[in-house]
């Protein structure tokens, strides 16, 4: 009889504590969703049936006529938002409220935690204004030709392979690893040659940043869940060995360049600037931007640390973003033949004007058409399909009695707002076209809707870079092969995403083929 009385009591406290925690959204006035035991609403995502882009995106489509929905993952509150003009408040116009993301940081224990994407306030501030200097479009076109050099090993090596014979290629791994070799080029200095070695030793660190494995599917989740419990769990970002390659790739660079007195234009040269001088140069033609001369904070130098995460975030943001990028352009072109023909009659058009040095960074600005491709790509598939942000305070929203409360996760559908029928016509139609006169697409909704690099002061500072390597392995690719898939049935239909993996990765991997032409 105790027993059953024990077992009844226990019960409901369960269900008492459950009602409580699930009411976290509803106490506040705002709208929630059915959450169920333990799970809350989240059980798609922890049980890892759903991408986090799909995830948040039928979040969106189920109610977007709110303007933000209260959610659990678990037990974790967070809210979505889901009005354009909402977004554009808490990325741009209430910036100040909101410019941190709920991540992991502790730069004692896991110094590559304290990186720009992870870290907050004033520290995020100066951060991003010593490195804004070292991705303008003078100091990106003073590396282009490292970064043309790499699109010839491309070239050679699809050359190579298709007089061999092979034509068949799993472009995921191949654009990985033309991208890793860029990257690793330009964020630590070291020429690698991942392309024509596919097991090269940076190739398997970086593949395993991204191995959708039980590890780093707990990192993902715990960072969602509970980031300030991330490092008391004594859980490191990376994994050891990872981690002891990246440091000892950037100390060894650092240490040879200041022994030999070598230099190079890449963004190893420019931390190593901001490590012993506090500041990056600038080139002459080029301004300091406003943003740097009102700074107060200009002078103070990075440690070693501190730029080994930052060569760090710039080579996983870099690499895998821009290689998913290239992958998807690669499969829309492949089918849908009359834009793959426009996009080489572009290329062919401007190519054939070069002289003696080649593909020159200005002539890459002329493929206009090539550029629309790349926009829509990122439409339909934003690689990073949620912008999250905390509120450092209470917040009301703008004409209602809705406060959001400090410390609250918001999480931004980026995939939702791309594949809205009523802000781009047929979606899931890949159509170039609705970015030839706007840089936006042609999106009916107010406010920002179009976002695959973010927006607002924390918004992708890699852009141009990004575009630049997509358009490089396009146009090399476009100039010389023609491209159609080997598995005639993914003609049709769309591509699934893989349930554990943050950036928007097909669930499966295929093959497309190239022919010369
Ligand atoms: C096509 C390629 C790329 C895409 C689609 C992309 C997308 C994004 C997005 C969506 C964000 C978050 C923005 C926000 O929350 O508002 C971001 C942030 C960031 N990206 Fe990129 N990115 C790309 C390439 C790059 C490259 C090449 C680099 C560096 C070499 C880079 C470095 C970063 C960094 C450091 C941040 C954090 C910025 C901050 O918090 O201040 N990205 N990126």
């Amino acid at each position: 009889m105790a027993f059953v009385l024990i077992l009844l009591l226990a019960i409901a406290v369960v269900y008492l504590l459950n009602q409580y925690l699930f009411s976290y959204w509803s106490k506040r006035g705002i709208k929630q969703l059915e959450p169920s035991f333990f799970y809350g609403d989240g059980g798609d995502l922890i049980k890892f049936k759903k991408s986090m882009g799909e995830f948040f995106k039928d979040i969106y489509s189920k109610h977007k006529n709110e303007r933000i929905v209260g959610v659990y993952i678990s037990y974790k509150p967070v809210l979505v938002v889901t009005d354009p003009k909402l977004v554009q408040d808490i990325l741009i116009r209430d910036f100040t409220t909101f410019h941190d993301r709920p991540m992991p940081v502790d730069e004692n224990k896991d110094p590559i935690s304290g990186h720009l994407f992870n870290i907050g306030g004033q520290k995020w501030r100066d951060l991003r204004v010593k490195l804004s200097p070292t991705f303008t479009s003078g100091k990106i076109k003073a590396m282009y030709p490292i970064i043309k050099n790499v699109g010839k090993v491309l070239e050679d090596y699809l050359d190579e392979q298709v007089n061999k014979g092979v034509n068949v290629f799993e472009f995921r791994d191949l654009m990985a690893r033309f991208n890793i070799n860029i990257i690793s080029s330009v964020a630590f200095g070291i020429d690698n040659d991942c392309i024509n070695e596919p097991k090269h030793f940076f190739r398997q660190m970086s593949a395993k940043i991204f191995d959708p494995n039980l590890m780093n599917g707990l990192r993902a989740l715990i960072t969602l869940l509970a980031p300030t419990l991330f490092h008391k769990l004594n859980m490191r970002i990376l994994d050891r060995d990872v981690e002891d390659f990246i440091f000892s790739v950037v100390k060894q660079t650092v240490e040879y360049r200041e022994q030999k007195n070598f230099s190079r234009n890449d963004f190893m040269q420019l931390l190593i600037q901001l490590k012993n001088q506090g500041y990056v140069s600038v080139d002459k033609g080029e301004k300091d931007s406003e943003e740097m001369k009102n700074h107060s904070d200009t002078k103070s130098k990075l440690t070693l640390n501190e730029i080994i995460a930052q060569a760090f975030v710039f080579f996983v943001a870099g690499f895998e973003t821009s290689s998913s990028t290239l992958l998807y352009c690669l499969f829309e072109l492949a089918r849908h033949k009359e834009i793959q023909q426009k996009v080489q009659q572009e290329v062919d058009k401007v190519f054939k004007t070069s002289g003696p040095d080649g593909v020159t960074y200005d002539m890459l600005s002329e493929l206009k058409y090539l550029e629309c491709v790349i926009d829509e790509t990122l439409r339909k598939y934003p690689i990073l399909p949620v912008h999250v942000r905390t509120a450092n305070r209470d917040y009301k929203i703008a004409d209602s009695n809705i406060v959001i409360p400090k410390g609250a996760s918001l999480w931004i559908p980026a995939l939702g707002f791309h594949r809205d029928p009523d802000i781009y016509e047929n979606p899931l139609e890949f159509k170039p076209e609705r970015f030839l006169n706007s840089s936006n697409g042609d999106g009916k909704a107010t406010g920002v809707f179009y976002t695959p690099f973010g927006d607002g002061p924390r918004n992708c500072i890699g852009m141009r870079l990004g575009k630049l390597t997509t358009k490089i392995g396009l146009s090399i690719i476009f100039s010389k092969f023609n491209l159609e898939l080997n598995d005639k049935e993914m003609q049709d239909g769309e591509l699934k995403f893989h349930p554990n993996q943050f950036v928007l990765t097909p669930s499966k991997l295929f093959n497309m083929k190239i022919s010369r032409r």
